[in-house]
């Protein structure tokens, strides 16, 4: 599990590591994780590193001063260096002395030769034959979207980028991106993510991203964000041990679909028959059907009669209307963890006299995407985590909302993110194998929060396994359905387990 911190617990931090290190040391120790990336990625992307041409795009502030200190280090192997000032009065004095010194040249943005766009010929000129760019425009302390200037230099912008703490115009806390953003080739971040580099669109446009060490960690305290490995995941992954039996290893219900969408009971069914080796009972209208596909299912034709459970995954394809409402009620009172999805949250938005079914003892753990969030509990906003969290507080339930990426809230504040690194997931039915998934580990008596994060980074591999053959996200891959996806959830599995090993 690693983390991702927000600018106010980073800065607290920056304080702290700055009692104990002097500022301008700190700074250039940053710098210099910068250089050796930048470095790196010339020579990968132009073969050589000494004669090649760095540009660096300056802002008003310490991450401008990064940059600038940055081009200082890269003059000592040899790169030619420009700086383009963004707010030639605010650029970092220190940084500026130093390239400067080191033999850089400075061009201002803008300038009298400015052309229609804002741009002044050298600066213009200076994008334009760059072999790489570092974008030290903003960072921690970005507020909205790129302003008019630092916008143009960045659409013009066709060398690989090198970003300094995050890539500029990516809200540093959403990962939300409001008109141009930088996409970096790499970001080089410091001490440890910040939440852009997890979320939303702020992923695709940070990757990788290299965490440096500067003498942070000892002063950051807990995150804000957990992220999952794979590897922590394939060694909790519930396998049956040599006293195991059935029983022993969880047995869960399944109550999902009907007889217009059997679908969603066949999906949900098989990912609980594929996610452990403990027993799945099937309840409602398509018993035929999900025996017919899992003869493992020991299927009934109604909840009342299923027999016993520990944990209950329901939702899928249940519907809206009385009998779906009295399924969920069912479930509910039974007094095991209970996933509810898809029309069961519908439902509980609907008719609040069912959260009083609820065992208050029994975890209940919410999957809902972004339309059933909504009807819980009004619009999203660009703030997915701050308005998850408060949602799981409120109804004291673990919330797990979909999207490309996931955000799980613990009732105690505490938020995990997967995401999903591509977007093969996002196909009809892929929400119904994900709750078997999490149904089946809340019966083999995982976390609830634990089991969302676990079932969705499974879930997340393979659609990938499925619809690129590998594990590499950026490969070429052909569109799939829930089916496909279903049917590499064991190969996902081996893949998280073998990691462990
Ligand atoms: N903590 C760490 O680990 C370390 C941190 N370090 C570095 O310090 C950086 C934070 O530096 P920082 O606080 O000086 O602010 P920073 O992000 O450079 O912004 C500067 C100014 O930009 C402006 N501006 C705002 N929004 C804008 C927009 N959308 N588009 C354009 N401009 C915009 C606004 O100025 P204004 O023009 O409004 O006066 C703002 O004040 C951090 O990211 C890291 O690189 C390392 O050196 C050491 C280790
Ligand atoms: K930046």
């Amino acid at each position: 599990m690693y983390g991702a911190w927000t600018p106010d617990q980073i800065r607290a931090a920056e304080q702290k590591l700055f009692a104990r290190t002097p500022e301008p040391q700190v700074m250039r120790r940053a710098a210099y994780a910068v250089a050796v990336h930048t470095a790196r990625l010339l020579d990968e992307s132009s073969g050589s590193v000494a004669g090649r041409h760095a540009t660096l795009l300056v802002g008003a502030g310490n991450n401008g001063g990064d940059a600038l200190w940055a081009g200082a280090f890269l003059r000592r192997r040899g790169v030619g260096v420009t700086a383009v000032l963004l707010s030639p009065d605010k650029a970092h004095p220190a940084g500026l002395a130093a390239l400067r010194r080191a033999g850089g040249r400075v061009v201002e943005a803008g300038g009298p030769s400015a052309d229609t766009a804002g741009i002044g010929a050298e600066a213009a000129d200076a994008v334009e034959r760059a072999d790489v760019v570092v974008d030290g425009i903003v960072g921690l302390s970005a507020r909205g979207g790129l302003r008019p200037t630092a916008a143009e230099l960045v659409r013009r912008v066709t060398a690989p980028v090198v970003a300094v703490d995050l890539p500029s115009g990516v809200d540093p806390l959403t990962g939300a991106v409001d008109g141009a953003a930088v996409s970096a080739e790499v970001t080089v971040t410091f001490g440890g993510h910040r939440p852009c580099h997890v979320l939303g669109a702020g992923v695709v446009h940070s990757r990788p991203v290299e965490v440096a060490d500067i003498g942070l960690d000892d002063f950051l305290g807990d995150p804000e964000l957990y992220l999952l490995e794979d590897a922590e995941v394939g060694a909790c992954w519930p396998v049956p041990s040599a006293s195991d039996d059935k029983y022993s290893q969880g047995v869960v219900g399944i109550a999902a679909g009907s007889a217009t969408y059997p679908g969603a009971a066949v999906l949900a069914g098989g990912a609980a028959v594929q996610a452990t080796s403990g027993m799945v009972r099937y309840a409602g209208p398509a018993a035929d059907v999900v025996r017919a596909h899992w003869p493992e299912v020991v299927a009934t034709g109604s909840v009342t009669d299923a027999g016993r459970v520990q944990a209950w995954a329901v939702g899928p394809g249940i519907g809206t209307g009385g009998s779906g409402r009295e399924v969920l009620r069912h479930v509910l009172e039974a007094g095991v963890p209970v996933c509810a999805d898809a029309d069961s949250i519908t439902l509980l938005a609907e008719d609040p006299t069912l959260w009083d079914a609820r065992d208050p003892d029994a975890p209940l753990v919410l999957t809902p995407h972004a339309g059933e969030f909504a009807r819980l509990a009004g619009e999203v906003g660009a703030d997915r985590v701050s308005a998850v969290r408060e949602v799981a507080a409120r109804f004291d339930a673990v919330v797990l909302l979909k999207g490309n990426t996931t955000v799980v809230a613990a009732p105690d504040g505490r938020v995990l993110v997967n995401s999903a690194r591509q977007s093969w997931p996002a196909t009809a039915g892929s929400g119904d194998v994900l709750t078997g998934l999490i149904g089946a580990l809340l019966a083999a008596g995982i976390d609830p929060w634990a089991a969302c994060g676990f079932a969705s980074l499974v879930h997340s591999r393979a659609a990938l396994l499925a619809a690129t053959g590998g594990a590499d996200a950026d490969a070429v891959g052909a569109p799939i359905g829930a089916s496909a996806l279903l049917a590499s959830v064991p190969d996902a599995i081996r893949a998280v387990r073998a990691e462990a090993l």
